[in-house]
């Protein structure tokens, strides 16, 4: 899937460079019509995951919202030479424009964390905001596919789930908590270790997507390396745990990452558009309503279809220390998610 997705990036890229490429018609604009909102377009996330949104080719309309920067990055990104219209909303009273008739919302709306701080201290301000997103999600495009990335995950995720029940619209199959960047992260760390090519590692994540509820199974990770410690497997499952952590120091303030966690929202995106439009056997890590374990909420592998989720899949073989780190999460996935569900219910 990845590979797919850059091989189509490249290709637009290379289409870009020839003088008739405004003039050529491009094979996937025979792809259905979809429409991408992306809230919270002017950010760090927002605005490289709209270029990359820009350059994939199964996006017809993009439109791009936030509460202020959003017309300079629109007319930014719209004049690259793509299949889709792009266009920039700003402010509250032009939320439901901006999200009328989308097929996926993707939401890196909020602030991010600073040093020191955990994902749960974001929840006091970014649950209002995802909470008040997520109406007028209900009111302007109650089917769209919800690609959930800001922070805490694990109770924003939930806190959707509950507007979206209160306003009689829940569809489990289309809420999305976006974990990709777990995978990501997996997948770069642990090709590094065991010095194998990255590009065809791949590695599931599943629990949620906060310290240790971040759960790597680098038993299912194939290639499978056999070079590799009891000890390096506890290293890279700490470091994957950490990843965001990782970036939130070495940015000292200016945030938390945006460039990877762009890359990972743009991979899932086209994941959930591939599924819409009929690709069978498209499978992606996502926490979402799940009876994997005794939570209602759980990242695993999802398969993605036509109405969104299509197979929540189970865990597959656990060894003795991946069975160790499920039984730790728990409680701590568990209260983040009831957090969520009692904010969403307070008012
Ligand atoms: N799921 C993940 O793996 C993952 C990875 C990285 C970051 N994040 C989270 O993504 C969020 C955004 O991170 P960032 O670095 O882009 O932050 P940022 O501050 O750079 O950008 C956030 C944007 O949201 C906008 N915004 C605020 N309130 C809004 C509202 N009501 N409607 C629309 N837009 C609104 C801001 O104007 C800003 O442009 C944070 O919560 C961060 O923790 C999640
Ligand atoms: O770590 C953060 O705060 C941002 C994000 O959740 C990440 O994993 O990078």
């Amino acid at each position: 899937m990845r590979t797919a997705m850059l091989k189509s990036i490249r290709s637009s890229l290379q289409k870009s460079s020839s003088t008739a490429a405004g003039r050529r018609s491009y094979s996937s604009e025979s792809a259905p019509e979809r429409k991408v909102a992306i809230l919270g377009a002017a950010g760090g996330i927002g605005q490289p995951l709209s270029l990359l949104m820009k350059l994939n080719p199964l996006v017809s309309s993009l439109s791009l919202y936030d509460i202020a920067g959003t017309p300079g990055v629109a007319a930014d990104v719209s004049h690259i030479n793509t299949r889709s219209e792009v266009v920039g909303y700003m402010g509250d009273e032009n939320l439901g424009k901006a999200l009328e008739g989308a097929d996926v919302v993707i939401i890196p709306a909020g602030v991010p964390r600073k040093p020191g701080m955990t994902r749960d201290d974001l929840f006091n301000i970014n649950a209002g905001i995802v909470k008040g997103l997520c109406t007028a999600i209900t009111k302007y495009c109650p089917h769209a596919l919800v690609n959930m990335i800001s922070n805490p995950v694990n109770s924003t995720v939930p806190i959707a789930s509950e507007v979206f029940k209160k306003a009689g619209t829940y569809d489990e199959k289309r809420l999305f908590g976006v974990t990709t960047l777990d995978v990501v992260r997996a997948k770069t760390f642990y090709a590094g270790k065991a010095k194998v090519p990255v590009a065809g590692v791949n590695v599931p994540v599943v629990g949620g997507h906060a310290g240790i509820t971040i759960l790597p199974l680098f038993s299912q990770a194939t290639p499978q390396a056999n070079n590799l410690s009891d000890e390096e497997i506890v290293a890279l499952t700490k470091r994957t745990q950490d990843g965001g952590t990782e970036v939130v120091e070495a940015k000292a303030g200016k945030g938390s990452a945006t460039l990877s966690m762009a890359y990972a929202g743009a991979i899932f995106a086209d994941a959930c558009l591939k599924g819409l439009n009929g690709v069978p056997d498209v499978v992606e890590c996502s926490f979402v309503q799940s009876n994997v374990t005794e939570l209602p909420f759980f990242a695993s592998k999802v398969r993605l279809g036509k109405n969104g989720v299509e197979e929540v899949l189970g865990l597959g073989a656990l060894n003795d220390y991946e069975k160790q780190g499920l039984e730790a999460l728990l409680p701590e996935l568990k209260s983040s998610i009831e957090k969520g569900i009692a904010f969403a219910n307070k008012s």
